[in-house]
């Protein structure tokens, strides 16, 4: 096992199987003991979430709850300010120290969107960055802003990966679940679905999330 520790950091509006499997995936074969998953308060983004900031950390709570290596962090939820992904990459090295391997993962859409992130360029400061590629999702251009960034920072070969921060990993995942196609299921008119685990349902059915459009 490293010493090294991963942050998931997402919206998770809900939480859905993919997250959880992704999470699991990602301790195994970067070799990590714990793993943080982080949920969005103030997204910078994309418009607020539906379910509110305590209701989606719940859930994530609920959907990691047999799993030791995960928990939940909540240092956005409770700064009231827009979410930067730096801010709290600061923060935790700040918290882990120096020496400390972190690992932010993130979907390929957002690597592909990386350079509209706030102080984007020094995230590698803090961490490596570990992007997941989603079936038929491509690696940023060579051309594109983050393709040129990219160069010289991608680590193919995890077992040489000395440093606590600075290079980029890409992992392949095969997961098709996503947390839009979950609330328009709920919304036109759904009582579960399968992407959910069961207690989270549980938890949306009695909370009343993502009602039916009328
Ligand atoms: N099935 C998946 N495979 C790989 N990455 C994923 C998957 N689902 C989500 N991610 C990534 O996890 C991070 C957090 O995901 P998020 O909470 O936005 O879920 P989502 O399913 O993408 O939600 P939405 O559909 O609302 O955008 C993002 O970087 C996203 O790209
Ligand atoms: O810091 C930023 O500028 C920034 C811009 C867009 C997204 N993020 C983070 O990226 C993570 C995934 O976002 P999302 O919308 O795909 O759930 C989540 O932790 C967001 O706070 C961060």
């Amino acid at each position: 096992m490293t010493n090294g520790l991963g942050i998931f950091g997402g919206t998770f509006d809900p939480i859905h199987t993919g997250h959880v499997a992704l999470a699991l995936q990602v301790c195994r074969q970067l070799d990590l003991a714990q793993l943080r998953l982080m949920p969005t308060h103030l997204p910078p983004h994309r418009t607020s979430p539906t379910a509110s900031a305590e209701q989606r950390a719940a859930m994530v709570q609920l959907a990691i709850a047999d799993y030791p290596s995960l928990s939940l962090d909540s240092r956005e939820l409770v700064r009231n300010r827009t979410s930067y992904t730096i801010d709290s990459l600061r923060e935790i090295r700040c918290e882990a120290g120096e020496q400390t391997p972190l690992f932010f993962i993130l979907g390929m859409d957002s690597l592909n969107a990386l350079n509209t992130w706030r102080e984007w360029q020094q995230l590698t400061d803090c961490a490596h960055l570990v992007a997941v590629a989603r079936p038929g999702q491509a690696w940023p251009a060579e051309t594109s802003a983050v393709g040129e960034w990219l160069e010289g920072r991608v680590c193919s070969d995890l077992k040489g990966l000395a440093q606590a921060c600075g290079q980029v990993i890409r992992l392949d995942a095969d997961f098709p679940q996503s947390a839009t196609a979950i609330r328009s299921a709920l919304r036109s008119g759904a009582s579960d679905h399968d992407w959910l685990v069961p207690s989270v349902a549980d938890y949306i059915q009695t909370h009343r999330l993502y009602p039916r459009d009328t």
